[in-house]
């Protein structure tokens, strides 16, 4: 981003009311950026359109990065993040920790879709610039938004420092759990008892472990900055102003006090408190005619008896291979070749959790 030495005209009435986010949907693609500081001396940077970021001029020891709006009718993360980028702007809350915030795809937000032209979240880790198709805006964004996340990060420091991203979405389908989270994977690396213990405090109790590298946003910090992240679904899909905001309490005072204090305690990590998949296979819809034997409104976490049918994509049918194969993220309107469905089935804790 370059800074330019005149301040833009949206300056004022943005330390005002610390409307970022209504200054992101007018400034689809490209916003000025700006710095400036807060009474509390905070330092604000504005690096483009839905990406703002705040350093506090206390010692630090965490780098957090709280994404939303990466799918653009996933409300309900926006307006948490909405509200606390408004607190830290107004000095309601204070920043004890670098932040960055960044609503993912400004354009698809104001026309309440999933995405405009291509899923931002299948476009991480190098995957938009790879050959094939022409550039589009949201291949643009996800270089963009890397190379963003690199520069937070690699500024931040060394990496005895904690990085954290988590990127928040609601799921198309409802849930038997309301809210779960997805862990990338971790390449053999073991899952943090610490990270389980954040979301059981954010209302999150149930877990997915992938078992294999994606392009996914959260996936990209975890596997190239070294970031706790987490895909983090929230609850189901609302349009703005139909969200029930007293659901998202915990999660918004858990993120509060993540970016307001020197540290948090989030008590003594019992397995029983969680509900852990593994991720049994992933199926892509590669055929035109793909279809689920499954009713629309079947939720995530459905579970299947060995032998069921499950999905018919072109020629092959696929069957649940074993007893309580549960479905996650149905999406049989998915682009060829991409993830139309996720099967899990449970997991312990083991000595693979530190
Ligand atoms: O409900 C759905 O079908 C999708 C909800 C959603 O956007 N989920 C993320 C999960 C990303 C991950 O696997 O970490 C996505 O599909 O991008
Ligand atoms: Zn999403």
């Amino acid at each position: 981003m370059s800074i330019s030495a005149q301040q833009p005209s949206y300056l004022a009435k943005l330390k005002q009311d610390g409307d970022f986010l209504t200054l992101t949907r007018d400034n689809e693609f490209h916003l000025q950026g700006c710095r400036f500081l807060l009474h509390n001396n905070t330092e604000v940077t504005v690096h483009d359109t839905g990406i703002i970021e705040f350093e506090p001029h206390n010692i630090t020891n965490k780098d957090i990065v709280l994404s939303s709006a990466v799918h653009g009718n996933e409300t309900a993360p926006i307006e948490i993040c909405d509200e606390l980028i408004r607190e830290l702007i107004t000095g309601k809350l204070t920043a004890k920790q670098r932040v960055l915030f960044i609503f993912g795809n400004p354009k698809s937000i104001n026309i309440g879709k999933r995405f405009v032209e291509e899923n931002l979240n299948r476009l991480f880790n190098g995957e938009h610039s790879k050959t094939g198709l022409g550039s589009n805006p949201e291949r643009e964004r996800a270089k963009q938004l890397e190379e963003t996340v690199s520069d937070f990060f690699n500024r931040g420091g060394d990496s005895t420092r904690s990085r954290c991203h988590y990127d928040l979405h609601t799921a198309i389908r409802g849930s038997k759990n309301e809210k779960f989270a997805v862990y990338p994977f971790l390449h053999g690396q073991p899952w943090k008892k610490s990270q389980l213990q954040f979301l059981l405090s954010c209302g999150v109790n149930t877990v997915l472990m992938m078992k294999s590298s994606a392009t996914t946003f959260s996936y990209y910090s975890s596997y190239v900055h070294g970031a706790d992240a987490f895909t983090i679904e929230l609850g189901q899909v609302k349009p703005f102003g139909e969200n029930d905001m007293r659901r998202f309490e915990k999660t918004k005072a858990t993120l509060k006090a993540l970016i307001s204090l020197e540290s948090v305690d989030y008590g003594d990590f019992n397995a029983d408190d969680f509900e852990l998949f593994s991720v049994y296979r992933t199926i892509n819809r590669t055929a035109e005619s793909f279809s689920f034997s499954f009713a629309d409104d079947a939720v995530n976490f459905t579970g299947f008896a060995k032998g069921d049918l499950l999905a018919i994509d072109g020629q092959t049918r696929y069957f649940a291979e074993v007893d309580g194969e549960a479905i996650i993220f149905p999406n049989a309107d998915v682009a060829l070749g991409q993830r139309a469905l996720l099967t899990v089935t449970p997991m312990q804790v083991d000595s693979n959790f530190i």
